[in-house]
Order: structure tokens, then sequence, then C-alpha cells
């Protein structure tokens, strides 16, 4: 017995629109047939999902979140954390390696992938470190951490601040075919800022986090990468000077690409409401010019993907308040829905750009098999109600964590079903 899901409306890269219907056997798309003039095929015997009137799309891909364990499953783990995914539409995910241990050893590794196995619902791929404990010092067993099933080598949370260091990471990564995957942060220029150089941190007297801390490893790594000839990635780009750097970069056909998350694209400094640590995120809220920035990158393609950087902290953890409180917010559950509602409803995006760029092209730049609707391919869909507006409510997050600034936001476009490898994660 498999799954048939009806009428669902699919939505191309160049935005056709074309209604469709899905057989599943097992864990792959097995069939699927144009839904000519209202045309049924014969379910009997199967599973049936009406999809009519809504958008069946290729599950999301995540190419940077935190799922916490193992260390910190008082903040999430994987059972919770890939729920979180779910719900939010996300089919597979990439996990970011600054959990306790980090993500430095095969051991920790074969945790994770077991961990998501048994008890996770939604495809994990796990980064692993590019030096031990991340503290720059010393590279881990890349070969090592490659053959255990790490799909690229990053220290994100903290930015490599040694030049040799990256340089020594990205020739080896090189030579292995493996990307490095680079939070891009300068300490020294950081120290203690809470929130950008901006109109916020003057109203409040805080000490800002300039634009340069991030594009100074920008301008710095795209060299090297140049240099080593690796595939370099762009953790969380947020300023209007590494699109700069990227896009000129880019056109100098260095093999570079880069990720932005849907808070950089639809908050400034200036939304931050007050001294509340729910707004406040690694890179932080940057300026007006700097969203426009980051909005043109992606249209442009200097941008390549929209990651979420799923970063949940706990309650009392976030009431230590902006100073004291840990950098990061909660991603999966409002990606869409906040894209959906501020770009495409708008008419400023096409549908089919915003879900390109959550599937297809995450996949296209780390060399994935997914992101795709076709026969064959793995059984990764999520339907979409793009009709329904809702509001944000703490009460229904999924995540062990509430930290989000968008509670009480009013939004369309909400995933219904989730599939994941032909398993319903989500309804
Ligand atoms: N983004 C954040 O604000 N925080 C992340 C770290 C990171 O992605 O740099 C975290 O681990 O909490
Ligand atoms: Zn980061």
């Amino acid at each position: 017995m498999g799954i048939w899901i009806l009428n669902g409306q699919t939505v191309a890269a160049d935005n056709t629109v074309t209604k469709k219907h899905f057989y599943i056997e097992n864990d792959k798309i097995a069939q699927v047939v144009d839904a000519v003039d209202g045309s049924l095929p014969d379910t009997s015997g199967h599973e049936v999902i009406d999809a009519a009137g809504k958008l069946v799309a290729p599950g999301f891909i995540d190419m940077h979140v935190h799922l916490r364990e193992p260390g910190f499953e008082h903040k999430e783990n994987i059972a919770t954390g890939t729920r979180s995914a779910a719900r939010g539409g996300f089919t597979t995910i990439a996990c970011m390696p600054n959990t306790r241990p980090v993500i430095d050893t095969v051991d920790t590794v074969n945790y994770i992938l077991d961990k998501a196995a048994t008890e996770g619902v939604v495809r994990v791929l796990p980064y692993g470190c590019i030096t031990k404990n991340e503290l720059g010092r010393e590279l881990t067993d890349f070969a090592a951490l490659k053959e255990a099933g790490v799909i690229g080598y990053t220290d994100d949370g903290v930015g490599v601040q040694s030049a040799q260091m990256m340089k020594d990471a990205m020739a080896l990564a090189a030579s292995m075919g493996m990307p490095i995957i680079a939070h891009c942060e300068d300490n020294t220029l950081v120290e203690g800022a809470p929130v950008t150089d901006g109109a916020f941190a003057k109203k409040h007297g805080l000490k800002g986090i300039p634009n340069e801390s991030e594009a100074i490893h920008v301008g710095r790594d795209v060299l090297l990468a140049e240099a080593t000839g690796v595939h370099y990635h762009v953790c969380h780009v947020s300023t209007e000077q590494s699109v700069r750097l990227i896009r000129h970069a880019k056109q100098f056909g260095i093999k570079v690409t880069a990720e932005v998350c849907p808070h950089h694209l639809v908050l400034s400094d200036e939304d931050i409401p007050g001294m509340d640590a729910n707004w406040k995120m690694n890179p932080p809220l940057r300026t007006p010019r700097d969203v426009e920035a980051v909005i043109e990158a992606l249209e442009d393609g200097t941008i390549d993907i929209i990651v979420t950087d799923h970063a949940p902290h706990s309650e009392e953890e976030k009431e230590k308040g902006m100073h004291l409180a840990p950098f990061g917010i909660l991603g999966f559950e409002t990606a869409f829905p906040l894209l959906y509602t501020k770009f495409v409803k708008t008419g400023k995006w096409t549908l089919g750009f915003l879900i390109n760029r959550m599937t297809q092209k995450p996949a296209e730049v780390f060399g994935l098999p997914y992101g795709t609707l076709a026969e064959g391919s793995a059984a990764d869909l999520t339907i979409v109600d793009l009709d329904t507006e809702r509001e944000v409510l703490k009460e229904e997050i999924v995540s062990r964590s509430k930290n989000t600034p968008f509670i009480g936001w009013k939004l369309q476009g909400w995933p219904v079903v989730t599939m994941a490898s032909g398993k319903v994660v989500w309804s």
C-alpha cells in the first residue's frame, strides 16, 4: 500500500504552476501524474491525501541549524528539533557542531547520526568542526570526519581567527572535495556588544557590533578560497559590505556561495522594540541599508540560499537580558510563512523563486540529491496552505525553546503536511 497525494499545485523555479498527483511508495516518489481535466488515478487500496487548493513543494532544506544535542538538551534535542523542523516544512537539515562535546570526533558524528536515525523525524546531515573544540588552534581529522559522514567543516558559533589556520583548513578540504562553511566574525572588533552598531545601540547607549567584524572575514576568506580552490560557503550574511565582497569574488570566478536568514531579510535594528533578548542574535539585526543589500543580493544570486540558523535557547537564558543572554533565535517554524507573507504576498518575489531558494538551490550548492519532486527521488514533500492567515502562538511552538521575536505576528503560508522519506511527520 502506498500514498496518493492528489491535485496539489506545484510551482517551478520560473513560477510555472502545474496541478499534479504524486504516488509515494516506501521512501520514494514512485509516480508523478499531471492532473488534467479533473482526471484521477486509481487510488484503490492506497492512502489518499487531498492536496486540492494547496501548494505541494519539495521538502524544504535548511543548511544551518542548531539541534543542541549532545550537551544542551535543555534548549533542544534531536527529537524536538527535528519535529520543529517538520512543522516548518523542512525535511533535510544540516546541524552545526557547536554542541558539547563539539562535533570534532567520529564518536560524536556517530552519536548524532544514531540519534537522528532512532529519534529524529527528518534527515539530519552533520557538519564537523574545522578545529578541535572550535578553539582555532588545531585542525580536526578531516578525513576521519568525512568518512563518518559529515558534509562539510565549520566552527560555526565562532570565527576562525587565524588566517593561516583557515588557509590550512581550506587547502585540506579542497584536496578532499569538501566545503568550508564559515561563521565570519573577527573577535577583536565585537567584544561585549549585543546589537549592531546602529540606531538601537545609539538610543540605548550600547556598544555596537560593527559591520566590518563580519566583512573582514569574508574579504580574507574569499582570497584564501581563491588561493586554495576550495568551495567556500559564507554563513548568515548580514551586511552590505559582505555582499559587496561576495559579489566581487563571484564575478572573479572564486568558488564562493552564501546564505541569508529570514530575520535578516525581514527585520532591521530599528525594529527592536526594547531591551528584549528575543531580538538578540549573531550576526545581529543590521541597519535598514544592510537589509536592503541582503535582499538585493538574494534576488541577484550573490546570496544563493535561505537558511534559518535555528538557534534555540531556554527562557531562563534569554531572561538574563540583552547584555548577558546568549545570541540566537528560533527559525524553523516561522521561516516559510514569514518570507511568503513579506515577499510573495506583496508581489516582490515569485513563489517559484522563494521555493527554489529553500529547496533546489541548497541541494545544488551542497551537491545533495534532494529538493526535487521528480519521479524516483526521495519522498520529501511539504504541503502548504497559502491562504489561511494565522497568528504565531507561543503555545503552538514545537521546539523545546520559545525564543522568537515573531510571536503575535499574523502570517500566511503555513505548512499543513510534511512528508519525510515517505512518512507524514507533521500534519
Ligand atoms: N546565530 C546565533 O545567534 N547563535 C548560534 C551560533 C551561530 O550560528 O553563530 C547559536 O549556536 O546559538
Ligand atoms: Zn554562526
